[in-house]
């Protein structure tokens, strides 16, 4: 395993309700909370995490599906290394919404290469099956149409797919770039064992 730790930036983008924020904090605190508050701008946490041999430090960054809160959120698009195009599989409009976001991110991002830049795309809540609108043919579907763009069905509830998904962004991070130009991380470790990475942060 390399000794240097890759610094990805993975943000999460969809609708105001349909689990970023239960997503990014069941895969760094293992946590679910059924009353969490709407995102206001962004937050992120970090997850270190080793990708086939790999030492990554993943930089989760959640915003605010919000419409009110777009010029909050927009900003931090630029640097972005993968979008994670989120929706609720009992929430119809958040799915056909989809394309919606994938152009702000497109607008805002500035990437340098659009046609290879890597989105995932997560179908949270599907714990819920019974007031499903989205079925996951349509969803895949979709996913094929628009770039053939990983596809996984989660559960922050049940903490079902969330790994999974994360780690499938580092994947196609690692597949589509030659990564020379992400921050290399020191991995220099202190007197009490602490990687010198911030942990998290909110703006
Ligand atoms: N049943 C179920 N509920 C979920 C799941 N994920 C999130 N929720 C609930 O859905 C509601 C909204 O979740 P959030 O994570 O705050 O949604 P968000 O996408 O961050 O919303 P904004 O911050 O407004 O953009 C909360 O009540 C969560 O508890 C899930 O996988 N299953
Ligand atoms: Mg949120």
């Amino acid at each position: 395993m390399s000794g240097k730790s890759l610094l990805l930036k993975v943000i999460l983008l969809g609708d105001g309700g349909v689990g970023k924020s239960s997503l990014m904090n069941r895969y760094v605190t293992d946590r679910f909370d059924s009353q969490s508050f709407h995102t206001i701008g962004v937050e992120f946490l970090n997850r270190d995490l080793e990708v086939d041999g790999r030492l990554v430090t993943l930089q989760i960054w959640d915003t605010a599906g919000q419409e009110r809160f777009k010029s909050l959120r927009t900003p931090f698009y630029r640097g972005a290394d993968c979008c994670l195009l989120t929706f609720a599989v009992d929430d119809l409009r958040s799915f056909q919404n989809l394309a919606a976001w994938k152009k702000e991110f497109m607008f805002y991002s500035d990437v340098r290469d659009p046609e290879r830049f890597p989105f995932v795309v997560l179908g949270n809540k599907v714990d819920k099956q019974e007031g499903r609108e989205v079925g996951s043919d349509e969803a895949r579907a979709w996913c094929e149409e628009n770039g053939c763009f990983p596809y996984f069905e989660t559960s922050a509830k049940d903490d079902m797919n969330v790994g999974a998904a994360f780690e499938a962004a580092v994947r196609e991070v690692l597949a589509a770039e030659d990564h020379t130009d992400h921050a290399l991380l020191s991995s220099t470790i202190d007197l009490h064992g602490n990687r010198k990475v911030p942990r998290s942060s909110c703006c």
